[in-house]
Parts: structure tokens; C-alpha cells; sequence
């Protein structure tokens, strides 16, 4: 029998290489992806999300997820938030760390969101949250991904950026959000014990 197969849309390949990573060779369902710069509309994450799914599940018309990536910075009451593509796009990491310049409080949230449809317009999307704390500081490591270099998760003395690939998969907000997802997918646990997870 042909394996089944899901979708992961999102335009940014660093996400997908993570997604792939994460889930690992154990995954029972095929993730295949497809590029598409899907419409992201103002709102909570969650709301964000879950439009975003209905889209790329509208489009494509098949078992669909994707993700959308927040960075909340506690003193300003959670902003960037689910507008920090933006932001990182105008005033770079640098920026992102000056931005709490004259705060006393550096600590923030990163929070991924995953949202799968099964398919049809009017089928239930399912939410899925991993949040990872941690402190904003002055860019420190590679380059090749987001904010990363300022984001120095809590217990860490190293940021996002910093540590080696396998060490930011254990404990990211992507890897919390994923290990929900996959629970569910794969028939672990039903729906009311997720929400109680
Ligand atoms: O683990 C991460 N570490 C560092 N930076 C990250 C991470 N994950 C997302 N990011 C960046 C990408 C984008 O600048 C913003 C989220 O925006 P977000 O809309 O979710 O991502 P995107 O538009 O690049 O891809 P997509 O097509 O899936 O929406 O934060
Ligand atoms: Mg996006």
C-alpha cells in the first residue's frame, strides 16, 4: 500500500530542513512540501494560523500543514510576536536586540504554531503549540537562519545560532510544537488527551 503522504507548505527552507530533521526517519507518513507564499492575516497566532492552513488546504485540496513562527518579547507585552518576519526583514537582528534597549527585561518567547487541515474546506483545523523561553542578546553565531543568533534559550549559555543542529532540535519551540503533531497523526493519542498534554 502506498505510504500516505502530507503536505507541508511554507515558502522558507530552513523550516522544512528542521521539520525533516526533527520528525527523523521514524515518521510514518511521507512529508513531501510545496512552496507557497501563503497570505498571513493580522491577529492572534492562532487565528494567523489557522487561516493560513484553510488557504494552503483550499489551494491544494489535500492533508495539509504549516507553520507560523512567533518571537515575544515579554516587555513589550509580547510584540514583535507573530510580526517579526517583518521586523527581522526592516531592522536585521541587530535591530531586534536594541530594540530592548532601555529595558531591564530581555526575556522572551519563541512560539510555533502548527496548523493541519485534512483536506476538505470545511474539515476542523487542528492547532498544534511548542514555546521555548529564553533571553534576547547581542547577535552571536551563523547567520543562515532568522533571528537565531539573538535568541539564547534559558539554561543555554549559547544562542539558537550557536548550538550545533541536533542540540536546537531538542529543545525548540519547532520540536515542542512537532512532538504534539505527531502524537495525533500517528494515532498515539486521541484529540482529548492532546488538549490535556
Ligand atoms: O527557528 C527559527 N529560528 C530563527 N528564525 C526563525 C525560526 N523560525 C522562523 N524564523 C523566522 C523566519 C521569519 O523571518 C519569521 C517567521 O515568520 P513565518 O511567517 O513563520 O516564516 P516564513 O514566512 O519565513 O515561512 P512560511 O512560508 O512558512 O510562512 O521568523
Ligand atoms: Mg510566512
Amino acid at each position: 500500500m502506498a505510504q500516505k503522504t502530507l503536505t507541508f507548505v511554507t515558502g522558507n527552507i530552513k523550516k522544512l530542513e528542521e521539520v525533516r530533521a526533527i520528525l527523523g526517519n521514524n515518521f510514518p507518513l511521507e512529508v513531501t512540501s510545496h512552496k507557497l507564499d501563503l497570505p498571513e492575516l493580522q491577529g492572534e497566532i492562532e487565528e494567523i494560523s489557522i487561516k493560513k492552513c484553510q488557504e494552503a488546504a483550499r489551494r491544494l485540496n489535500r492533508p495539509v500543514f504549516i507553520e507560523d513562527t512567533s518571537l515575544c518579547f515579554n516587555a513589550l507585552k509580547g510584540l514583535p510576536g507573530p510580526y517579526i518576519k517583518w521586523f527581522l526583514d526592516k531592522i536585521h537582528p541587530e535591530g531586534l536586540h536594541q530594540l530592548l534597549n532601555g529595558w531591564e527585561d530581555k526575556s522572551a518567547e519563541a512560539v510555533c504554531t502548527f496548523a493541519y487541515s485534512p483536506g476538505k474546506p470545511e474539515d476542523e483545523v487542528l492547532v498544534f503549540q511548542g514555546r521555548t523561553q529564553g533571553t534576547i542578546v547581542s547577535p552571536r553565531g551563523t547567520r543562515d537562519f532568522g533571528w537565531d543568533c539573538v535568541f539564547q534559550p534559558d539554561g543555554y549559555n549559547e544562542t539558537y545560532a550557536e548550538l550545533p543542529k541536533e542540540e536546537k532540535n531538542k529543545i525548540s519551540h519547532r520540536y515542542k510544537a512537532l512532538d504534539k503533531l505527531e502524537l495525533i497523526l500517528c494515532n498515539k493519542v486521541n484529540k482529548v488527551t492532546l488538549l490535556r498534554y
